[in-house]
């Protein structure tokens, strides 16, 4: 993929990089999945990634999250190795909704909270900042009043901004979502891909997205793969085309693109923004 390597005007990089894949593989067993991967995103670049049923995207996006150790090959985050790699609220991981199981006896706020808790902890004393972490994620997904409900007794597009929210509670800088409007209805979807589309052009983010929805991918990132591997073909917007590198406010940019979307009136800079 090509190179990044300048600096923004406002001074701050864009360029570094925040994935580094180097010849990849990985098998379940004896079942070779991914053979001799390689791909680099940088700060702030928004990556599609597209390819048929069983061709390792979610199994990709896993060794990423640092869920599953590669057969060979390196990964490595922020710069470092995975293996040594410590700073995991640096990501926030989106799963399929269909890996969740729905009588899951939590609520809301619970499912957001739990986001907050690091790798191998079960109970963190929460302090005032942690709380208003929670209740600022739950308000940028206007999720708030539903915070007392049961996660199972929500709509499809409902929980997924549960697990957005989850997500995002850390305030992440690499964000990975694995087909994150499946099963969701196409108007929910729309609005859905707005608020990540807004997320990558106002704020310090970059993403990694597997999704089926090729309107979509192609409609911002660009017509044609940048990249392919096998049956996994990279769709990219590099972090040079957006404007700059100033971060805002999560919280409250969202929630004026939210009451654009609800009331229905057209927000031109992200549904206009035809991508490439
Ligand atoms: N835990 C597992 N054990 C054994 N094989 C697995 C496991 N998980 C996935 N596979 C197999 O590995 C291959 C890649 O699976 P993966 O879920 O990564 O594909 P995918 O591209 O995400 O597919 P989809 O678009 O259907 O979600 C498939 O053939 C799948 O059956």
């Amino acid at each position: 993929m090509p190179d990044g390597g300048e600096t923004m005007n406002n001074g701050a990089s864009c360029h570094r990089e925040v994935i580094g894949i180097h010849n990849v593989s990985f098998a379940y067993e004896q079942k070779p999945v991914l053979s001799g991967v390689s791909f680099s995103v940088k700060e702030r670049d928004f990556i599609g990634l597209i390819g048929t049923n069983g061709a390792g995207k979610t199994t990709l996006l896993r060794m990423i999250a640092g869920l599953h150790k590669p057969s060979s090959g390196e990964i490595t985050l922020f710069g470092e190795p995975i293996a040594k790699f410590k700073e995991w609220n640096r990501i926030g991981y989106v799963p399929q909704r269909n890996s969740f199981n729905p009588q899951f006896p939590a609520t809301v706020k619970e499912v957001v909270t739990s986001g907050l808790y690091g790798r191998g902890m079960i109970f963190r004393f929460l302090t005032k900042e942690h709380h208003t972490k929670v209740l600022d994620a739950m308000d940028a997904m206007g999720i708030s009043d539903l915070k007392d409900k049961k996660i199972g007794q929500l709509s499809g597009g409902q929980q997924q901004r549960v697990f957005l929210a989850r997500a995002l509670v850390n305030s992440p800088s690499l964000l990975i979502l694995d087909e994150p409007t499946v099963g969701i209805d196409a108007e929910t979807q729309q609005s859905f891909f707005h608020m990540i589309k807004h997320m990558h052009q106002h704020h310090n983010m970059t993403f990694l997205m597997v999704s089926h929805d090729m309107e979509m991918v192609k409609g911002y990132l660009g017509q044609q793969p940048a990249s392919s591997w096998g049956k996994l073909n990279f769709y990219i917007k590099h972090s040079h085309e957006t404007q700059d590198c100033v971060e805002s406010n999560l919280a409250h940019s969202l929630k004026g693109l939210r009451e654009q979307l609800e009331s229905g009136r057209e927000v031109v800079s992200v549904v206009g923004d035809t991508g490439a």
